[in-house]
């Protein structure tokens, strides 16, 4: 919620610091957003294994970005859909399907990605 009284700076300070606390609240309350960093930290750790290429770390922290947001938005619909409506609906569903779409789509499109950055690794190391 804008304060009327805060002035620029002040305004974009303490939108930061609510776009913090989300985020804190995103990685600390949301299994999936914790699922989701813990292959973050696999796919990090075969990074460096494998030591594959600034091109490659920059499209793979690409990929985990595409998953953490589509995971959060998700969050953000599912608390929303909830709060509004909290007793069966069937187009309460159909929203928090459709939203869960979004982290689907991220995953699979990642793990394309990740097959075209390891796979001829892994087979090179066979
Ligand atoms: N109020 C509701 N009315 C109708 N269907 C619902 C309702 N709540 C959930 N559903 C159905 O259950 C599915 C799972 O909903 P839920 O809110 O448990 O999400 P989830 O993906 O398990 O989320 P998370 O594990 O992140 O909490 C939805 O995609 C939807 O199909």
């Amino acid at each position: 919620m804008k304060n009327p009284k805060d002035g620029f700076i002040r305004g974009r300070l303490r939108s930061v610091k609510f776009a913090f606390k989300g985020l804190w609240i995103l990685v600390t309350t949301e299994d999936s957003i914790k699922a989701q960093l813990f292959f973050a930290l696999i796919a990090t750790i075969l990074g460096f294994f494998f030591e594959i290429s600034a091109t490659e770390w920059a499209v793979q922290f690409l990929a985990i970005g595409l998953v953490l947001v589509a995971e959060a938005c998700n969050s953000a619909i599912e608390e929303v859909a909830d709060f509004i409506h909290p007793e069966f609906h069937i187009k309460i569903g159909l929203i928090k399907d459709i939203a869960a779409g979004a982290p689907t789509f991220a995953a699979l499109i990642s793990l394309i990605i990740a097959g075209i950055i390891y796979i001829p690794k892994i087979m090179g190391i066979l």
